[in-house]
């Protein structure tokens, strides 16, 4: 890594694009995707695959995200492969971190380059960091706060990055739910993608769903609508009378970006409500860390967070290990948890909470993406589980 220790210190050559950490360390780089510069924090994601549906992840909003893999760009983009729902919203991650410039597309369904499409979406981008050296630092350090710029002329305003990365106050206590929740209501029956299908339509729904959108991912939506759901997409901001006013089989707290205490604020609330109405409910990432909170629970920032598409966790329900698709920078402090909610999985990598379940109730929730896009498929069982607890409650 180049680290310029004044701001006029310039080599001979002109970097394209720079990273300026929140310490004023200065990583140098090709620019790729848009011109411009943005703020967040840096996170490592170590999937080898699905980068698309990783940089498209709503929860990424307000951070830049460096790929331990180094080949990125190798099968394009498309259209099919977007987790945004709400594409008028900020796209999820605001920069990409990447070791060597992008691949160029070779696969069947790419139907854009990379470099383009990053362009299209307004993420700014920079290759030619030593992204090991990044991750080793993170995990010494912790997630770093960082602006990322393009500029094809090679003219930045060092300084004032230096200023922005430092003074950007951070993740912690930031609620950035309102950038990417939907503005009104709208139902979903899509169902999952198969390879000789492409995606299908639940016309038969069995259950009514409402799922609560903190920045939710298409392929939950999916998921869902395959167990015979049909979802209703709410607001974040939806109160608890016109949520339980629709009666629903089942309520959904989706994934989402920034802090689960600042969100919690509002959400907290409406979900005690749900909780107290006995309707079904299953939340996701966000969705289980106010979950968390609503019984009374605490919230902590994590050190390095968790972002990958091979993280193990066990189910202590039963006893069996699922490789897991993890988008986390925050988590439920098990120490905390009250009687009447029980830790169902663990993380195998620190030992953190991965799910709860309330004793009793027909109200669980899962840390990590069981939904994966992109990542492994082993805990799809868990919207069987929301389905049998709905069927119960049905027929009940
Ligand atoms: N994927 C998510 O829902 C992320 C939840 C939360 N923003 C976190 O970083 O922990």
């Amino acid at each position: 890594m180049t680290q310029h220790d004044n701001d006029t210190a310039w080599p001979d050559h002109k970097p394209t694009a720079l990273l300026v950490l929140a310490d004023g360390t200065v990583l140098e780089g090709f620019g790729l995707g848009a011109e411009g510069h943005a703020v967040g924090e840096v996170c490592f994601n170590t999937a080898m695959t699905g980068y698309e549906e990783i940089l498209t992840d709503p929860s990424y909003a307000g951070q830049l995200i460096t790929f331990t893999f180094p080949h990125i760009g190798n099968v394009g983009t498309n259209e099919e492969d977007i987790e945004t729902v709400n594409m008028a919203a900020t796209p999820g991650a605001r920069g990409v971190i990447l070791r060597t410039a992008i691949t160029d597309p070779s696969n069947y369904r790419a139907t854009k380059h990379l470099d383009a499409w990053l362009k299209a979406r307004g993420i700014i981008g920079l290759s030619g960091i030593d992204t090991r050296a990044l991750t080793a630092l993170i995990r010494s350090k912790g997630m770093p706060n960082a602006v990322i710029a393009h500029a094809r002329n090679g003219e930045f305003d060092l300084h004032g990055m230096k200023e922005e990365a430092r003074e950007w106050p951070g993740l912690e206590g930031m609620d950035l739910v309102p950038m990417v929740t939907s503005g009104q209501r709208f139902t979903w029956d899509e169902t999952p993608w198969l390879w000789d299908k492409g995606f299908g339509r639940q016309d038969k729904p069995e259950f009514n769903v409402v799922a609560i959108d903190y920045g939710i991912k298409r392929n939950i939506l999916r998921l869902l609508a395959g167990v015979g759901c049909k979802v209703t997409v709410v607001p974040a901001t939806t109160s608890s009378e016109d949520i339980l006013a629709m009666k629903p089989d089942g309520v959904f707290l989706s994934n989402g970006p920034g802090d689960p205490a600042a969100t919690g604020k509002y959400a907290v609330p409406v979900i005690r409500d749900v909780i107290k109405s006995g309707t079904p409910t299953f939340g996701i990432c966000l969705g289980h860390q106010m979950l968390g909170l609503a019984v009374g629970a605490k919230t902590k920032k994590m050190h390095q967070g968790h972002h990958g598409a091979n993280h193990p966790v066990k189910d202590e329900t039963t006893g069996k290990v699922e490789i897991t698709s993890m988008n986390h920078g925050f988590a439920v402090d098990e120490a905390t948890l009250p009687k009447g909610a029980t830790q169902t999985h663990i993380s195998l990598f620190d030992g953190s909470n991965c799910g709860i379940q309330l004793d009793g109730k027909p109200v669980f929730s899962v840390q990590y993406h069981p939904e994966a896009s992109p990542g492994p498929r082993d805990s799809h069982y868990l919207f069987q589980r929301f389905a049998d607890l709905m069927r119960q409650k049905k027929s009940a």
